[in-house]
């Protein structure tokens, strides 16, 4: 057999690359921060088989209750949520977690502390899950201030020190997409090995793309700065309009931007006056992630990397994805 026949067995899993890049960086080669990504990695792998398993093992449906945000849980938000606190507790590498589904932080005990935040959305796109449409997890983690043993007031804090973020997107694979703060990579599960494998080295999102994806059944709603600008990207006095693609969960919106360019946005509107999308575990990562990969995220007037959260569940308005789409958007805001 020729050699250019075998598959390849120099496989990058992400725990080598973790390890690699953070030597490499000379960041905390002890290994803490890697340690906790390895917990997280292991959290996506559960919920990956569960949302693959869903409705053979009947998890698809309501749960019975309703979150912190007045809606109603699916058993899959429930599961996801359960497995990422047990994990992150286990891991003894957390301080404080914030996550959709909990109402206040939770502060963990001394036994299991460590010295990370890690702010979730277990499952995100839940009004997907029934139709098996692409829904994900989101994270994103700061380390707790010099000296302090785990507040609330360690996650109350400006998306900029954030020191990692990522999602995982469950779709026709399983896709872990993570930055550390030196660029994004994408990570593709092999469900044989039960490894992250890094398949998308360097993401970077195009300069400008053509695709625009917004929720436009809210258009009644939206405020004159958004309406003027998707009017020039659909009907352009010069060139071909763009495409409209929305999903309606965020993972998967972004992660076609991160990956085909255009713009992604939730805008605060006439009735949402804060917008829909949350702050510190969706906006925050998302942004990180998208200003690694060389786009902007705004809320139309400020950086939401700039932002400094007053409560845990706040929300705020996105776009996101190619600087020159973003930067035409900020325009009509001006
Ligand atoms: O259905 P809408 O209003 O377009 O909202 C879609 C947005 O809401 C969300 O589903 C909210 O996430 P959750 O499923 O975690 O509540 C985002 O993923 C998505 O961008
Ligand atoms: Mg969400
Ligand atoms: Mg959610």
């Amino acid at each position: 057999m020729a050699s250019e026949e075998l598959p390849s067995t120099d496989i990058i899993t992400l725990t080598r690359h973790v390890l690699h890049d953070q030597f490499r960086l000379g960041v905390a080669v002890t290994g803490d921060l890697t340690l906790l990504l390895i917990a997280i990695q292991t959290t996506s792998k559960f919920i990956a088989t569960n949302v693959r398993k869903a409705r053979l093992i009947n998890l698809v449906g309501l749960a019975g209750e309703t979150n912190v945000q007045g809606e109603e849980q699916k058993k899959l938000d429930v599961l996801a949520n359960d497995i990422m606190i047990n994990a992150l507790r286990a891991s003894g590498k957390t301080a404080v977690l914030v996550s959709e589904e909990n109402e206040e932080a939770i502060i963990i005990d001394e036994r299991n502390r460590g010295k990370y935040c890690v702010v979730f959305d277990p499952l995100d796109g839940s009004s997907n899950i029934d139709a098996g449409v692409n829904i994900g997890t989101i994270f994103g983690i700061y380390q707790i201030k010099p000296g302090s043993t785990g507040t609330i007031h360690d996650v109350l804090r400006a998306g900029s020190e954030m020191v990692a973020a990522g999602y995982t997107m469950y779709g026709s694979s399983a896709n872990l997409v993570l930055s550390t703060g030196s660029g994004v990579n994408g990570y593709t599960l092999d469900a044989a090995l039960g490894e992250f494998i890094l398949t998308h080295p360097d993401i970077k999102v195009p300069s400008r793309g053509k695709i625009y994806s917004f929720n436009e059944g809210n258009s009644v709603y939206f405020h004159e700065p958004v309406v003027e600008y998707l009017k020039s990207i659909k009907y352009p006095t010069a060139g071909a309009p763009y495409s409209a693609r929305y999903i309606g969960s965020m993972v998967a919106d972004v992660h076609r931007t991160l990956l085909y360019g255009g713009i992604f946005g939730y805008p605060d509107d006439k009735k949402s006056k804060s917008g829909k999308l949350r702050l510190l575990y969706e906006a925050f990562p998302m942004a990180f992630l998208t200003e690694q990969a060389g786009g902007v995220a705004t809320t139309g007037r400020v950086r939401i990397l700039d932002i400094v959260p007053k409560s845990i569940h706040e929300r705020c308005s996105v776009f996101l994805g190619s600087k020159e789409d973003v930067q035409d958007l900020i325009k009509f805001y001006e």
